[in-house]
C-alpha cells in the first residue's frame, strides 16, 4: 500500500492572500553547454536564477521542482542558445497554468576565450563574466546578453601633466648648454630623471548589455568581446613577453582615455552594427588616483528602450 504524501502547494490555500511579482530559486549551480557564435559548444559552470510570478492570490505557492527539472533537462540533454532559452521560459509558464503568466531566468558564468598576445604570437585564456537573461511577460519576450570586458585606461590629464614635468626636466638639464649632442639627449631620455613622471592608469571594466532577437541563435559572445577590445585598444593581456608589454605601453600611450572617451568609443562601435535591438553600457575606471571609481553610462537611446 502506498501512502499518499501531503501536497501543500496544491491542496492548501494561502494564509494571507496576495499576488507576488516573482517566486523561484536563486543561485542554482549546474553545468550548462553554451552555444556561442564561432566557438565550439562549451560547458560552463553556471549560477542560475529561475522565477515565475504568482498571479493567484489564494494559491499557496508555485511548484519549484517543475522549474528546477526544466533547467536540469536543459543541462543534461540540450544546449543553451536563443531558442532553448525561449523554450525554457515557455516551459516555466506552461508548467504553472493558472498560477503564472510571467517568467524569467538568468544564467551567470565565466566564458573562457583564447586571446592572442600583442606581438609575440603567444596565446592565453581570458575569462569573461557573462550573464544571459530571459524574460517572458504575458507573451512579450526579452533576451539579453551582458559581458564584462576588462581593459586598461591611462588618464589623459595625468599624461599631459607628466609631459609638462618631462619638458621642465629637459629645460633644467639642457637649457644652459649652447650645443645639444643627440647622444646626450638620447641617453638622458632613457633614465628616470629624463622621464621624470609617468601618468597613472588603471584596470577598467566595460559592462556591455545587448538586447538580442531571434535572428541570432548562438550567442555573440566572442563578437562583443572583439568589438569592445577592438574599440578600446588596450585589453587586459593573458600571456605577456617583454615585446608584448612594450606594445601594451605604446597602446596605452596612444589611447589615453577618460571614462567618457571609452563610453563614446563603444557607443560609436555599437551604433555601427545593427544586429542588436538595443544596448546599454557602463564604463568603470577603477581609479588608481582615487579610492573611488570613475563611471559613465549610456544606451542606444531608442524610444521605450534601456534607461541609463
Ligand atoms: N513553493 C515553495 N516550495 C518550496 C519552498 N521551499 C521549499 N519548497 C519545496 O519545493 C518542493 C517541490 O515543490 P513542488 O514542485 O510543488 O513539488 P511536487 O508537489 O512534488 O511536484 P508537482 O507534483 O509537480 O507539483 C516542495 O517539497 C516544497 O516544500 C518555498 O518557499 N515555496
Amino acid at each position: 500500500m502506498t501512502t499518499s504524501m501531503p501536497d501543500i502547494a496544491n491542496h492548501t490555500t494561502a494564509q494571507t492572500e496576495g499576488t507576488l511579482d516573482w517566486v523561484g530559486m536563486s543561485n542554482i549551480e549546474m553545468p550548462i553547454m553554451v552555444a556561442s557564435k564561432g566557438e565550439s559548444e562549451r560547458m560552463v559552470s553556471a549560477h542560475i536564477d529561475a522565477f515565475v510570478n504568482l498571479k493567484d492570490a489564494k494559491a499557496k505557492g508555485i511548484h519549484m521542482s517543475r522549474l528546477y527539472l526544466l533547467i536540469d533537462e536543459l543541462s543534461t540533454s540540450n544546449v543553451l542558445n536563443y531558442q532553448s532559452l525561449v523554450s525554457l521560459l515557455d516551459g516555466f509558464i506552461s508548467s504553472h497554468q493558472e498560477l503564472s503568466d510571467q517568467a524569467k531566468v538568468q544564467f551567470c558564468f565565466d566564458y573562457h576565450l583564447r586571446r592572442k598576445s600583442l606581438i609575440s604570437g603567444k596565446e592565453g585564456w581570458k575569462a569573461y563574466p557573462v550573464t544571459l537573461t530571459g524574460n517572458l511577460n504575458q507573451g512579450k519576450l526579452t533576451i539579453e546578453l551582458t559581458i564584462d570586458v576588462p581593459y586598461s585606461s591611462t588618464c589623459p590629464c595625468s599624461a599631459a601633466l607628466a609631459r609638462q614635468l618631462i619638458q621642465k626636466a629637459f629645460q633644467d638639464k639642457f637649457a644652459q648648454q649652447s650645443e645639444l649632442a643627440l647622444t646626450d639627449v638620447h641617453e638622458w631620455l632613457g633614465t628616470t630623471e629624463g622621464i621624470v613622471a609617468t601618468p597613472h592608469s588603471q584596470r577598467s571594466v566595460a559592462e556591455v548589455k545587448v538586447k538580442l532577437n531571434s535572428s541570432i541563435n548562438d550567442f555573440p559572445i566572442t563578437e562583443i568581446v572583439d568589438l569592445v577590445e577592438g574599440s578600446l585598444k588596450t585589453p587586459v593581456q593573458a600571456a605577456v613577453k617583454r615585446e608584448d608589454e612594450q606594445e601594451f605601453a605604446r597602446l596605452n600611450g596612444q589611447n589615453l582615455m577618460f571614462c567618457e572617451d571609452a563610453a563614446r568609443r563603444l557607443q560609436h562601435s555599437l551604433n555601427q552594427t545593427d544586429q542588436f535591438d538595443d544596448f546599454w553600457l557602463r564604463i568603470n575606471h577603477l581609479e588608481s588616483l582615487h579610492a573611488h571609481d570613475a563611471v559613465s553610462v549610456t544606451t542606444k537611446g531608442i524610444e521605450n528602450g534601456y534607461q541609463p
